[in-house]
């Protein structure tokens, strides 16, 4: 196995050989090339590594190194991980004597609000010949020193050799290891600073990473010890609305991991400015606050809406035994809707479709069988109802239904804008036709306020269609559909064909891919009863997702069909349904009689004052 590129440990190197570096794009500049430190004229950041592909050069023409970074790792004696044991890499010993601990590492802290206990308990010091130098001594879990890391204070230096630099080849661990008790949580901070101004608030097991927030080498060195704990808790610094080291160390750590709430970093970039400006309450909170990076796509079942079932918006079938058993329609079901070859689900279909816009509701056919003007002609005849039909006879002596004029125009002007219709008569075997078509009906929903769409009937049309995975076709149309339904809480009627054409229908004998009565929530079968003197059709339920009641075998809703206006209703009841467009005319003339009655009232009042 060979080397992989790892950022990290190009970011790693660089501390360990000077760690003063800029990055511009990929390029890491080193301020000084480790080759030849910048010649006689100490020239500056000359030297870069491109994060990216690894390659480093060094631009001046008397030194001109260029080549690999598995080379510079190389040369530089900074062991790379090509799958041996990383564990056999070599650090340098250090020496494991007491720190003394500098006053002016103890002033520059309480700048920082870091108390000198604070700044004695974790050994801060300053350099022994450089007081501007900052002093951090990283001990792990047995209290011995493994790493130390560098700040300076002063400014010209700072602007000169930069903020951080580390000790070169120690072991990068976590600071404040040997602070750690026990292993419940840990709280893990991007600098030395944020983690002391965590102590010093008593946050327990509050440590900082060693090499910024792009290095992450340490936890190779401490993985047994981190991965012990049940809980980390990231207080990373908040920059450009994210939080660092969270993604990565969410990533890798195989433990629970919290992150600081936006929120509670108060406008702030990190711990000790939050603590600075607001104080100890607010550092506490933050990290009592934390929470778990939620996991896309899962949320709390505790914060999902709890509904009333009984009470969700859904469309009556005005078949009231239908309702009763399956409720309605609820937003977001699909409903398949089988029967044998003519027998009346298309009719069924138009019906349904003509009580949801009576409801109010706007809806959208496709209709890949029947022909527009068709499609118009038996709603239309269904709309108006037997009893404002007129029949007359054709030359073959056989009834044909028309509505007056004035009442089509009614009944026109009623469905409006409720009533849409796919501009298809036939589908065509090109599959391109099915995802326009799921287009067409995600921009009706969007632009018509579309909740009701009925489909009639893909199943024909797709069992026309070419190709291998027609089964597969077929049950990814079903899984879109459900997803429209879902996704913009519509209602779905699908008509499918059943494979059998004798004996009674269940969800298995749907033709197709098996998987569509498994993706619907209900499932219907229409079929005629022509030998029954007492109705003319039923239906039954062969499946109801929501509460599982289906129609017992023999128990089927029994219906009664009308030649001659082609509505369905139910045989239990003989009262004939009165569409809206109609109910207005009558509460039209209703409000003319009373308009009436009330001038004549008035009329006589004033003959009996004058
Ligand atoms: N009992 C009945 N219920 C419903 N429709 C009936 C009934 N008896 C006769 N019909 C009429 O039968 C004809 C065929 O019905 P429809 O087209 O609705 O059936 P379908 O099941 O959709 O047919 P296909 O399987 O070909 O799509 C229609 O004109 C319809 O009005």
């Amino acid at each position: 196995m060979g080397y992989e590129l790892k950022q990290s440990d190009i970011l790693d190197l660089a501390h360990t050989l000077d760690g003063r570096t800029r990055q511009k794009g990929d390029e890491l500049f080193f301020q000084y090339c480790p080759y030849c430190h910048g010649g006689q004229s100490r020239d500056k950041n000359t030297f870069s590594v491109n994060l990216q592909t690894g390659t480093f050069h060094c631009f001046r023409s008397s030194c001109g190194r260029s080549g690999h970074f598995v080379e510079l790792a190389r040369d530089f004696g900074y062991q790379l991980d090509f799958g041996e044991n990383w564990r056999e890499k070599k650090f340098k010993r250090l020496p494991q004597k007491e720190i003394t601990v500098r006053d002016p590492a103890v002033e520059w802290l309480k700048t920082r609000g870091i108390s000198e206990e604070t700044t004695r308990l974790y050994h801060i010091t300053t350099r022994k010949k450089d007081k501007s130098v900052l002093v951090f001594p990283f001990y792990n879990e047995n209290h011995v020193l493994e790493f130390v890391k560098y700040r300076n204070t002063d400014p010209q230096r700072i602007k000169d050799h930069g903020k951080e630099f580390c000790e070169k080849d120690t072991k990068p661990i976590l600071f404040g290891m040997d602070h750690c008790q026990g292993f419940e949580r840990l709280v893990i901070t991007e600098g030395q600073i944020d983690s002391l101004t965590l102590a010093e608030c008593g946050v327990k097991n509050a440590v900082s990473v060693p090499t910024g927030c792009k290095g992450f080498t340490f936890l190779n060195y401490i993985w047994d010890w981190i991965t012990k704990f049940s809980e980390v808790v990231v207080f990373g610094d908040h920059e450009n609305g994210r939080i660092t080291l969270l993604d990565e160390l969410q990533r890798k750590l195989p433990i629970k991991v919290k992150a600081v709430r936006e929120e509670d970093y108060l406008g702030e970039k990190d711990a000790n400015d939050i603590y600075q400006k607001y104080g100890r309450q607010a550092i506490l909170t933050a990290v009592e606050n934390a929470q778990v990076v939620p996991v896309k796509c899962v949320k709390r079942l505790s914060d999902v809406k709890s509904v009333d079932l009984s009470a969700l918006p859904k469309i009556r079938t005005g078949l009231q035994e239908l309702d009763q058993i399956i409720g309605g329609f609820y937003f977001g079901q699909v409903i398949l809707l089988t029967g044998r070859r003519g027998e009346g689900k298309s009719t069924l279909l138009s019906q349904l479709d003509l009580e949801a816009i009576d409801q109010g509701y706007a809806t959208l056919i496709y209709s890949g069988e029947l022909a527009d003007y068709h499609v118009k002609n038996w709603m239309d005849l269904q709309a108006a109802g037997p009893d404002n039909i007129q029949v007359n006879y054709d030359e073959n002596n056989q009834p044909v239904s028309s509505i007056p004029a004035d009442m089509l125009h009614k009944i026109n002007e009623w469905y409006t804008d409720l009533a849409y219709i796919y501009d298809n008569n036939i589908l065509n075997d090109d599959s391109s036709e099915l995802e326009s078509l799921l287009d067409t009906i995600e921009a009706s929903i969007q632009r018509y306020d579309i909740k009701l769409i009925c489909i009639d009937n893909l199943m024909t049309a797709m069992d026309a269609m070419p190709g291998e995975d027609f089964y597969q076709a077929q049950s990814q149309f079903v899984k879109q559909l459900k997803k429209l339904a879902v996704k913009y809480d519509v209602v779905v009627i699908l008509v499918a064909h059943p494979r059998k054409t004798k004996e009674a229908i269940s969800n298995d004998d749907v033709s197709g891919s098996s998987d569509i009565t498994n993706r619907v929530d209900v499932v219907l079968s229409y079929s005629r009863d022509e030998n029954n003197s007492g109705w003319d059709g039923t239906l039954s339920v062969l499946k109801n997702r929501l509460t599982g009641k289906l129609t017992p075998k023999g128990q089927e809703i029994k219906l009664l069909y009308s030649g001659k206006s082609k509505r369905i209703r139910p045989a239990s009841s003989d009262k004939g349904k009165v569409y809206g467009w109609e109910m207005k005319e009558r509460m039209q003339l209703m409000n003319l009689d009373n308009m009436k009655s009330f001038h004549m009232e008035e009329w006589e009042d004033l003959t009996d004052e004058l």
